[in-house]
């Protein structure tokens, strides 16, 4: 495989172009490049030898050489005062570089309601076979199984590029004891085997992680998509080029007969700034830039909403209202920090300096967290919200996708999908418990507002702007009080520590958590929706093939296909959603 900065090195002409080197993108060029030339470009920069990036250790958060964040402008969800930070990653590897490593999975009754918003072969069980080809599930040794770690095997895959386990050994036992028994009692949970069997039904599941652990493979390293399916020998492709530190500018077009446009390649310049320079493709063009950017690539390129395209000076080649809008993502309780008590201060709760996050999660289900008519309560929530604001602000463009959508969630809810996460750090001096929402409502817009390539989008996220939303955060705020007053979790704080942490308390009235939601939530940074995959009448962008509607071989294949925030941790998904683009990429070309 040719990694380079340098255009000097490189061809004319690919078979496939894919469009940024991130998460998704690496492994569809992966796979498509064992038979086919492939072109990757990426914005960003190799940073394969940069052990602060590589090192899952590294304390999470910390800015890096693939760290960036741009803001999103206040509005009604953040008290229209907040920036909301958008963090992302930003070199070969994309978010997959930099994200916590959390290793879940969507669920069986999340891959039911994608598939019933009119996508074939998206349910669950003809899903599962991609997770399980991405991966090598490293099962858990008999130390990490004594503390309490199981697994399911006829759900893994032994033998793919990924490499997905436990830490070695369990981080912190005595506090994963304890964030299991709170859970319990809060959410009435119990234990599951595997957190990735699509789970029906609320658990708690100890996290395993994208990490590779294993000292045959690579020891402790994260498992990126960069040293999943680009890096290691075993990965090698000579059809395979990666021009990295070049910005895609736009995919250039041909009108066809039939009404329907073909990509005939793509037009980059040097992310630094220089002249422009174009690449030919023979077959097809792969947009894997994620739910923040590819929106862009696609309006640069003339495809969007034609007026607003005309606006900026942008000459339509595809009225496709729907690009850039279905923009989600979950709302996450993060800002909360426990003091620890002096005398739980050992290794076994703190986890000394390898902190990974949420090493215990729990998943609750609507009657878990709102009660035994929970299901009920959430369905008719969904049911009758309206569609008003967020149509009038473009986060939808016609009705029908907003309750299609919610009918989707309420039979996921129906069927038992999780509606909480509630998820627990170490740390040497607080303990943390976070809280995440799983599947929102609420839809906001990706659109550029120049045609530099270089500069970032205008995201106006409109989190939390559909009202029960709200209702679900309300209830994981008082989650977390719940958690720092619970043994045995409580046991490991100090007396004063709800106090401490500001999280409003047992007592505060819904107005007030209300107010404090508004004030303290970040982005869960799973975005997703953005061109979504659903029919064309719904305003929609990309077909179950992955088309873009109107196109002969631009496909797009990264987080912002997903119509739903069904992951409630996007990236073993996402590989999913890589190898079965790529399968279908490749059945396309005669291959399969
Ligand atoms: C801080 C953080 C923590 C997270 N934690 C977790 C976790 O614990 N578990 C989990 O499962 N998920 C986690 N995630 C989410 C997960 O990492 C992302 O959902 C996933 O990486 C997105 O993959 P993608 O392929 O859609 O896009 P990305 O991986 O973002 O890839 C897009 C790539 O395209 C490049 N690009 C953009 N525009 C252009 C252009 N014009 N030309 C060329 N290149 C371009 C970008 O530089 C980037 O490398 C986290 C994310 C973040 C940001």
């Amino acid at each position: 495989t040719l990694i380079t900065n340098d255009t000097s090195r490189l061809q004319s002409s690919y078979e496939y172009i894919v469009v940024g080197g991130g998460t998704t993108a690496l492994a569809v060029a992966n796979r498509l490049s064992v038979k086919h030339t492939v072109l990757v470009v990426e914005r960003g920069s190799d940073q394969m030898n940069n052990d602060f990036v590589n090192d899952p250790f590294t304390i999470f958060g910390t800015p890096s050489a693939c760290s960036f964040t741009m803001d999103a402008p206040p509005q009604v969800g953040s008290n229209g005062t907040r920036l909301i930070p958008l963090t992302h990653g930003g070199c070969l590897g994309g978010g997959s570089s930099i994200n916590a490593m959390m290793g879940s999975r969507p669920t069986f009754a999340g891959m039911e309601a994608v598939e019933a918003l009119g996508n074939p072969g998206w349910g669950w069980n003809d899903f599962l076979p991609f997770m399980q080809k991405s991966e090598t599930f490293h099962p858990p040794n008999a130390e990490q199984r004594a503390d309490g770690a199981d697994y399911i095997a006829a759900v893994h895959g032994f033998d793919g590029p990924v490499g997905v386990s436990f830490a070695t050994p369990f981080v912190a036992p005595a506090l994963q004891a304890a964030g299991v028994n709170t859970s319990e009692i809060i959410y009435g949970l119990s234990l599951s085997p595997d957190l990735g069997i699509g789970f029906s039904g609320g658990h708690i599941a100890h996290y395993y992680y994208h990490i590779h652990f294993n000292e045959m493979l690579q020891a402790d390293r994260r498992s990126s998509s960069a040293w999943s399916y680009l890096y290691p020998q075993s990965q090698q492709r000579s059809g395979l080029t990666v021009l990295t530190d070049h910005v895609v500018d736009v995919v250039s077009t041909k009108a066809g007969s039939n009404g329907n446009i073909t990509a005939t390649g793509i037009c980059v310049q040097p992310s630094a700034g220089g002249p422009s320079l174009s690449f030919n493709v023979k077959r097809e063009v792969v947009v894997s830039a994620g739910a923040l950017y590819s929106p862009s690539i696609l309006q640069r390129s003339g495809i969007g909403n034609a007026t607003f395209l005309k606006s900026l000076g942008i000459k339509p080649v595809l009225d496709l209202p729907g690009v850039g809008s279905n923009f989600q993502d979950q709302v996450l309780l993060a800002n909360v920090s426990f003091p620890l008590s002096p005398s739980a201060n050992t290794t076994n709760v703190t986890a000394g300096d390898k902190i990974l996050l949420g090493i215990v999660v729990a998943h609750a289900t609507a009657t878990n967290a709102f009660g035994p008519n929970g299901t009920e309560i959430i369905q008719a929530a969904l049911l009758n919200s309206s569609a008003d604001f967020t149509l009038s602000v473009g986060g939808i463009v016609v009705e029908e996708a907003f309750s299609a959508q919610a009918a989707a969630m309420a039979n996921a809810y129906r069927i038992d999908h999780p509606i909480i996460e509630l998820l627990y750090n170490p740390g040497s001096e607080v303990l943390q418990a976070w809280s995440l929402s799983i599947l929102p409502l609420s839809r906001g817009t990706v659109r550029i507002n120049t045609t530099d390539p270089t500069a970032d989008p205008v995201v106006n996220t409109h989190f939390l702007t559909v009202d029960v939303d709200m209702q679900i955060a309300i209830r994981m705020a008082r989650g977390l009080a719940q958690a720092a007053l619970t043994p045995p979790f409580s046991d490991l704080l100090t007396p004063d520590a709800l106090a401490q942490s500001n999280v409003p308390g047992p007592d505060a009235t819904d107005d007030q958590v209300r107010d404090w939601v508004l004030a303290t939530y970040t982005p869960g940074t799973h975005f997703v929706g953005s061109n979504s995959m659903m029919p064309k009448a719904l305003g929609s962008v990309v077909s179950p093939e992955l088309l873009v509607y109107g196109t002969t071989n631009i496909r797009v294949a990264d987080a912002s296909i997903l119509p739903l925030s069904v992951c409630p941790h996007t990236t073993l998904g996402l590989y999913g959603v890589a190898e079965k683009a790529a399968h279908m990429i490749l059945q396309t070309a005669g291959d399969t």
